[in-house]
């Protein structure tokens, strides 16, 4: 994507659910080179917990955009969340001097790059994409989104690269290669200002066409912008409503560690490729911290404990699990066998009846 010119550098960081791009802002934001970075997450699912890692990570200004997805939105929303997140910023006394946006998992870059043409108030720096080594081969086959991404990107940061063998790495990066020949391919341990700071010198693939390859703060401010309806779908390549689905299970009674860690590995077992992401926080027996969940395909990440509960979440547990392909209520049993939580869209004789693993004793924990 080529840059624009004139008012605050927006950079478009992107890339596959799960692939790291938290886990890499966050990175990103901690070198004070960067100056003051204004942040817009936006998720899909209705628990928002990346502003919430990046808040605690770096203290910054973040404002967040949860619920929706940003590439789905009505135009004009986006131009609003930046002219808020800029405003807030300078009665802070702290005016930024970049931004960046992290969209969804599932986004398709080229809207939002259309929205952030069309805002005056800013100008586009690049688009950078995170694609994963562990996962980043088989899900370019399997999603146009990602493919769009990593057509769209300035720039590739590769993550996980430790947990993939060499082999595998390097068939990704031909496969990246063959997408996206003009595009630069770095890795997430490299220089933050190298992978933030003007990314127009690098040209990418500046056209993403209809035609992309098939293949086989604890002083920031947060501000919730609500959603647009999908309703307001516009026509473009993803299918939210149809491909994905997104379901919360949530828990206010404190969960065992092993009814917790069983739920996962089984629902990651069950649901196989199907399974795409699983992320939230769960409160656990005995523990007054809130603990992050986070499993990516058939990776189960090892969950780790915040400081504290975030000021604007109930300390409770709750989940968000994508998948791709829905069959209706089967998260939602899994959940209720592993922790004795009925599932709440069904009668509850009927979640506890049909549920696959209901080990008479088991749901005590
Ligand atoms: N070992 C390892 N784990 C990583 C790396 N990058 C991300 N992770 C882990 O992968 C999981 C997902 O990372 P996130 O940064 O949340 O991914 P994301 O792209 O922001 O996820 P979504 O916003 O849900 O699409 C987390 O458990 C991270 O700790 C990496 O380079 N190495």
């Amino acid at each position: 994507m080529s840059a624009g010119t004139g008012g605050l550098p927006v950079t478009l960081l992107t890339g596959f659910l799960g692939a790291g791009k938290t886990t890499f802002l966050n990175r990103l934001l901690a070198d004070p080179a960067l100056g003051e970075t204004g942040v817009i997450v936006n998720e899909f699912g209705d628990v928002p917990l990346d502003g919430t890692l990046i808040e605690t990570a770096t203290g910054g200004a973040v404002l967040e955009m949860a619920g929706g997805c940003l590439c789905c939105m009505d135009g004009g929303v986006l131009d609003e969340t930046l002219a808020d997140l800029t405003e807030a910023a300078k009665k802070r006394g702290r005016p930024l001097s970049r931004i960046v946006i992290e969209t969804s998992g599932m986004a398709d870059p080229m809207p939002i790059l259309g929205e952030i043409g069309a805002s005056g108030r800013v100008r586009l720096n690049g688009v950078l994409t995170v694609v994963d080594c562990l996962h980043g081969k088989t899900t370019l086959a399997d999603f146009d989104e990602a493919r769009r991404q990593v057509a769209a990107a300035d720039r590739i940061v590769l993550s996980k690269a430790e947990l993939a063998d060499a082999d595998s790495v390097s068939r990704l990066r031909r496969a990246l290669g063959d997408l996206a020949p003009r595009t630069e391919i770095l890795d997430t341990g490299e220089e933050p200002t190298m992978l933030l700071g003007d990314l127009s010198s690098f040209s990418g693939e500046s056209e993403v066409s209809d035609s992309v390859p098939h293949a086989s703060p604890t002083d920031g401010d947060r501000i919730h912008h609500a959603p647009a309806e999908h309703a307001h779908h516009r026509h473009h390549h993803h299918h939210h409503g149809t491909a994905y689905a997104t379901t919360v299970v949530r828990a206010d009674r404190p969960l065992a560690p092993r009814a917790l860690s069983g739920f996962v590995e089984v629902l990651v077992g069950t649901l196989g490729s199907r399974l795409l992401r699983v992320k939230g926080l769960a409160r656990l027996k005995g523990e007054t911290r809130p603990f992050v969940v986070q499993a990516v395909q058939g990776m189960v990440h090892p969950p780790y404990a915040l400081d504290r509960w975030p000021d604007d979440a109930p300390e409770e547990t709750a989940l968000v699990v994508i998948t791709h392909g829905h069959r209706d209520g089967e998260v939602e049993a899994l959940f209720g066998a592993f922790t004795g939580e009925v599932a709440t869209d069904r009668p509850d004789a009927a979640a506890l009846s049909d549920n696959p693993l209901a080990i008479p004793g088991f749901s005590s924990f």
